[in-house]
């Protein structure tokens, strides 16, 4: 589905109907001190739902997560999370409502254990919950054979996993996974969408930026395309794959 880069990115889709929204962005213009990035960005994740956000380099798909999680200076639109109005509120406010976050890069405590790490996920909370930790470990068995180990001596896909695991550790309602396959070897890669599928399926809503685009959009139930900080395109992750545009401008045919 097409989008008029200044209409709203979900009109017609009857998703402005839809009751059980989790995380709703409307208009959101941001970007760095003065520098503006996004411009009148929509976007919408439902209960439960996997949404990937694609697009070329600089197309502003970080600076969309990051500006979710309270990184970016806002300059105009509304983030609505569970009826709550979080527009401008800070990262450690977010994590409170249930938003957890891995950013693309320096997402471990490298000189701190993989445990450590893991305590530190929950960093809010007076006492680390151990079935925390316990349901971490059942989800990523490497972490706890490592859970000794200093974080910065792991392998990119194992602190990959934790970084997620980190964030994991307060139950997030929403997780939002910038370039989570970013430098990882294919067969990781693979892996990687694996874990992120089984971490959906447990219930946890997913909102993910991806380099690695088809498979991206294979796995998702929908997908948004950002191009020049706007809303080009917003469909179901398999409609984006055979929109003949899409695939041309955005895709590599
Ligand atoms: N901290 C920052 N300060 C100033 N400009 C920034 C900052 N971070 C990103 N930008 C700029 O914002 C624009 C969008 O960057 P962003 O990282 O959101 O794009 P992206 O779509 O995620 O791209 P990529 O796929 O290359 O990661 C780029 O022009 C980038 O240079």
């Amino acid at each position: 589905m097409s989008v008029d880069a200044n209409r709203n990115a979900t009109s017609g889709a009857g998703i402005e109907d839809r009751s059980d929204v989790l995380l709703r962005v409307r208009g959101l213009d941001a970007g760095y001190g003065d520098l503006q990035i996004l411009t009148d960005v929509d976007m919408d994740v439902f209960d439960g739902e996997y949404v990937t956000i694609v697009g070329p380099n600089g197309a502003g798909k970080s600076t969309t997560m990051k500006s979710v999680f309270g990184l970016t200076a806002l300059m105009g639109g509304d983030i609505q999370f569970k009826d709550e109005d979080i527009t401008g509120r800070k990262p450690e406010n977010i994590i409170h409502v249930g938003v957890g976050y891995v950013p693309q890069n320096d997402n471990i405590f490298s000189a701190l254990t993989v445990e450590e790490n893991l305590e530190m996920g929950a960093y809010i909370l007076d006492d680390v919950p151990q079935d925390a930790i316990r349901a971490v470990y059942d989800r990523f068995p490497i972490l706890e054979e490592r859970k000794h180990q200093k974080a910065g001596t792991m392998s990119g896909g194992q602190q990959q996993m934790l970084a997620m695991g980190r964030a994991l550790m307060l139950d997030p309602d929403l997780l939002l996974l910038d370039e989570p396959s970013a430098g990882l070897a294919p067969d990781l890669v693979e892996e990687m969408f694996d874990k992120i599928d089984e971490i959906n399926e447990a219930g946890t809503a997913i909102l993910m930026v991806e380099q690695n685009a088809k498979e991206a959009l294979r796995r998702c139930d929908r997908g948004y395309v950002l191009a020049n900080g706007q809303n080009r395109y917003m469909d179901t992750g398999t409609a984006l794959l055979e929109d003949e545009q899409v695939r041309q401008d955005f895709l590599g045919g």
